[in-house]
């Protein structure tokens, strides 16, 4: 069970605090995510290359590893931010984007899993690809429901000691142990790109501000799903919906925030 008031607290403490996120994130989502993250009140960073992305790390409330556009420099760019972010205890967030399509892909999330992760936050198919080692996908979408993986994402997170936030029509975020279930959103949202890496952005916010990863992680994705819902009243495609989503976000109260977390 998620309190509302548990998601209240950290969609405050989030525009009370402003946390510094460095998000080391594939080119599609630069963008969208350092404006979610704006309009959440956080402070975005897309400091990647490995010259500084460690140094970095040491101020940043938390940092995000995507492997959406991979190439070397940018792993070698995200070792050494997990890496430090491990040493100072501060929490980071993987996206798997596409991890079951390429071997470079799988072998880059077996080093960054290493570093401990506070947080995976992916689709049900990149869950099921690292849970199990199978489970392609299609590219960087889903073809694997969330209420089908359950079973795997649990077992994944006590595995890793990690909670695993899958996202999907409902989203599960469990930590093996603890399970909660978020609901809402607009059917349209898989049709913006690049907003579930936006969403990993948001959670590392979160978890930068609120020590309980599971709760932070459920928070963030509560927000978002109340941002979208909002957004989707008016919008008449995609196109609109990412940017009401911005506006949404940024004029969201805790109270709609915290309905999400009530039913
Ligand atoms: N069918 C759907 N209906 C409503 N919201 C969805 C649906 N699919 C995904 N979402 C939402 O879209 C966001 C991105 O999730 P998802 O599409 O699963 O990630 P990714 O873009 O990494 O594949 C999440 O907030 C999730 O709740
Ligand atoms: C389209 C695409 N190609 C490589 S990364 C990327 C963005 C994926 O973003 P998301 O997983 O949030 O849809
Ligand atoms: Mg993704």
């Amino acid at each position: 069970m998620l309190e509302p008031s548990t998601v209240a607290h950290v969609h405050t403490r989030l525009r009370e605090t402003s946390p510094l996120v460095q998000v080391i994130t594939n080119y599609v989502s630069m963008d969208i995510a350092a404006n979610l993250l704006n309009a959440a009140g956080a402070s975005p960073a897309m400091v990647h290359d490995a010259h500084e992305s460690g140094e970095f790390a040491r101020i940043a409330g938390a940092v995000v590893a995507n492997i959406g556009t991979l190439s070397d420099p940018w792993v070698d760019g995200m070792l050494a931010a997990v890496a430090q972010a491990e040493a100072d205890g501060t929490p980071w967030i993987l996206d798997p984007v596409a991890v079951g399509a390429t071997t470079f892909r799988r072998d880059t999330v077996d080093r960054l899993l290493e570093h401990n992760p506070a947080v995976i936050r992916g689709n049900a198919s990149e869950i099921l690809a690292i849970a199990t080692s199978a489970g392609a996908g299609r590219g960087v979408d889903a073809d694997a429901a969330v209420e089908d993986v359950r079973s795997d994402a649990e077992a994944l997170a006590s595995k890793l000691g990690t909670v695993v936030a899958m996202t999907g029509a409902t989203d599960l975020v469990t930590d093996g142990t603890r399970s909660v279930t978020i609901t809402g959103g607009d059917p349209r949202a898989p049709m913006i790109t690049a907003l579930g890496c936006s969403a990993s952005a948001l959670v590392a916010a979160c978890c930068a501000v609120h020590d309980d990863a599971l709760e932070a992680s459920a928070s963030a994705l509560a927000i978002l799903s109340a941002a979208v819902e909002k957004a989707g009243e008016k919008a008449e495609g995609p196109g609109s919906l990412r940017w009401r989503l911005l506006d949404a976000l940024s004029t969201l109260s805790a109270d709609e925030a915290a309905a999400v977390a009530a039913r």
